[in-house]
């Protein structure tokens, strides 16, 4: 029989056992509780009336230790045993409550956060469904439905994208081109790259439709809805104060935003993202990139290499509540902008910014033959549905060697077939057409190793098109000697009448025949306007060989003004005149040496250079003077 201590100290050590069952269950659910005993294999000992076996069961789950099988001899050592479970469970106890004000406090957190966000996307948009009271005023609603219903009206289906080329197939006398462009666009990873060639052969669109190309890749990392942003560098404007910048973005200061703007009135600066943001993962095109301010092309490729575009402003206080989330973050992190960058450029690779070349590979395009241009005009011709005579096709290739130029004299001459009720396009009605954009024939063909006596070919200019200019000259003897008479075409401009009364002296110098005694006549044939004195060397050449009788080369043109020493000054336009003589067929081309920095030497025809009038004789005179 136990002795009345013993049974005491069982009767302690239950209600203990007891006691920290509660602080157990208080711990765990029951089925997390069932689930350790289970693992540890103490259920059955839970359940037992034996008070040792249930020690080592609370044993185990406490300390978490399944071999934990014995116990400590003596009712002392127990109950020490039973203190030091006790403890553990109340640091357990402790851990889980601390646990728990921890996740109560991220939730709460996590609360407080969304319904500030939603507040915040509640009052944006409020804001943009609300009208305020000046622009809910009947005379402004007005105005609104007007101007909707002008923009449904909208009936401009433009026959330029009719007739354009709408697969990269259709492009005309580009193969080598359009193969490199592809090659570069549709790998997996897309180049940079800049498209050089003449004006109007099909640069952007070829870009444009490459960019569909590639899309259509699995491998290629443009998406299906990648943009084509195209601009044009001649006409963008911008602020190097950062005011506009179209093409990288601005901030707009509150103080620029005008009285009304709401983050104006409340102080707040605003990033407005530019072209190289809306082209994120697609094309930003830059039509005569050559043409790009230099500072502007140095942030261009800050942004390239970044591939975001930063915003700054001293009006922005990161610390200020009003100003919304999205303003912060475009601050702080900036807006992306990663693209793939096409220029284009009517320039050399030699002209364009090394930091841009070095960055960018080379695609080139080339001018287009006649052929090619009735090719394209073919195929533009059979889009519109409309029967047209082979001799039209030809004349258009007559007048232009721009792709176009071509297309639209096309249209021009689609348009007059139909205001006079033919069912097809004519020769004539090219010509018409022609007329009216006055427009004239190239100069192809004009080329022959015959010399013509009194008759030079010049260069002139026109926007970024070179052409020939003929200039002639024709002298008789002054019916009364010293009385002779200088005539010349009053449509030529002021320059050309101060480009001859120089030619005079200088013939005089070089022939010693005074001009007074003869009757002069100039004439700039088709009367062609110059705009300078770039004819001015011609001019003399050609009253020198009127003179003389001797005659002149034909397949050399001629640049440049002239002084009365007889020196040749530097012109402008000398790259687009090139071109032009290039694309006449001529044979030589003599350029001022004052302009040799201003183009790269290329070997489609012979270039040289000339200091003096003495120069340009030897190499255009058959004979000398
Ligand atoms: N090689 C070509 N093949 C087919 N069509 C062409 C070609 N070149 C020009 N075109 C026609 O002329 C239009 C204008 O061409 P595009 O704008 O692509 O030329 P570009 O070289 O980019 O000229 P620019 O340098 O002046 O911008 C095209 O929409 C197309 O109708």
């Amino acid at each position: 029989m136990p002795d009345q201590d013993t049974i005491v100290q069982e009767e302690q050590l239950e209600t203990k056992i007891a006691a920290l069952f509660a602080l157990l269950s208080d711990l765990y659910s029951t089925d997390d509780l069932l689930v350790k005993a289970g693992k540890l294999n103490v259920l059955d000992a839970l359940d037992s009336n034996k008070i040792n076996q249930k020690l080592i069961a609370l044993q185990k789950i406490v300390l978490d230790n399944p071999t934990l099988d014995k116990l400590p001899s003596g009712n002392n050592a127990k109950l020490e045993l039973m203190q030091h479970l006790e403890d553990e469970l109340v640091s357990q106890q402790a851990e889980k409550m601390a646990k728990k004000r921890v996740e109560k406090r991220i939730s709460d957190k996590l609360a407080e956060k969304e319904h500030q966000y939603l507040k915040q996307l509640r009052k944006e948009i409020i804001k943009s469904e609300s009208k305020d009271e000046f622009s809910s005023s009947p005379q402004v609603l007005k105005k609104e439905l007007e101007l909707e219903s002008l923009e449904a009206n909208s009936l401009n289906v433009s026959a330029l994208n009719l007739v354009s080329p709408q697969k990269i197939e259709e492009i005309v006398g580009q193969q080598e081109g359009v193969k490199a462009l592809l090659s570069k666009l549709q790998s997996p990873y897309p180049q940079h790259l800049i498209i050089y060639g003449p004006p109007g052969v099909g640069k952007t669109t070829a870009a444009r439709l490459a960019l569909e190309v590639a899309k259509s890749k699995g491998s290629s990392p443009f998406s299906k809805k990648a943009n084509f942003v195209e601009v044009d560098a001649t006409t963008l404007r911008w602020d190097p104060r950062e005011i506009t910048n179209p093409l990288l973005g601005s901030v707009h200061d509150p103080i620029y935003q005008g009285a009304k703007g709401k983050l104006s009135q409340a102080g707040i600066p605003e990033p407005k993202l530019g072209l190289v943001t809306e082209a994120h993962g697609g094309v930003l095109f830059i039509d005569e990139i050559g043409e790009l301010d230099p500072e502007l092309q140095n942030k261009l490729l800050k942004v390239l290499e970044d591939k975001r575009v930063q915003f700054d402003s001293s009006y922005f206080e990161q610390s200020d509540k009003k100003v919304p989330d999205y303003i912060k973050k475009l601050f702080a992190s900036g807006a992306p902008a990663d693209f793939i960058l096409i220029g284009a450029t009517t320039r050399t690779p030699q002209e364009i910014n090394p930091a841009l070349r070095s960055r960018t590979s080379s695609v080139f395009f080339e001018p287009l033959t006649k052929d090619k241009i009735k090719k394209i005009v073919q195929q533009a011709a059979l889009k519109l549905d409309f029967n047209f005579e082979d001799k039209a096709v030809e004349k258009i290739s007559d007048y232009t060697s721009e792709g176009r130029t071509a297309i639209n004299l096309l249209l021009d001459a689609y348009n007059l077939a139909l205001y006079h009720d033919d069912n097809r396009i004519t020769g004539e009605q090219v010509e018409e057409a022609a007329k009216l954009r006055r427009m004239t024939l190239i100069n192809r063909g004009q080329v022959t190793s015959e010399g013509k006596i009194g008759r030079v070919l010049g260069l002139g200019v026109n926007g970024f098109l070179g052409s020939l200019l003929e200039v002639e000259a024709v002298v008789f003897p002054a019916a009364t000697e010293g009385q002779g008479k200088i005539k010349f075409n009053q449509t030529a401009g002021d320059m050309t009448q101060d480009s001859v009364f120089n030619a005079a002296t200088i013939v005089r110098k070089k022939t010693g025949k005074d001009l007074q005694n003869y009757d002069l006549h100039v004439n700039l044939v088709g009367g062609a306007k110059v705009d300078g004195p770039s004819a001015g060397t011609a001019i003399a050449v050609a009253i020198i060989s009127a003179l003389e009788e001797i005659p002149v080369k034909q397949d050399v043109a001629v640049t440049g003004e002239i002084s009365l020493q007889g020196d040749i000054k530097a012109v402008g336009g000398v790259r687009e005149k090139i071109y032009g003589a290039y694309q006449a067929e001529m044979s030589e081309v003599l350029i001022p040496q004052e302009n040799k920095t201003d183009f790269s030497i290329d070997d489609r025809l012979k270039i040289t250079m000339v200091e003096n009038i003495d120069d340009v004789l030897t190499r255009m005179l058959i004979t000398k003077v």
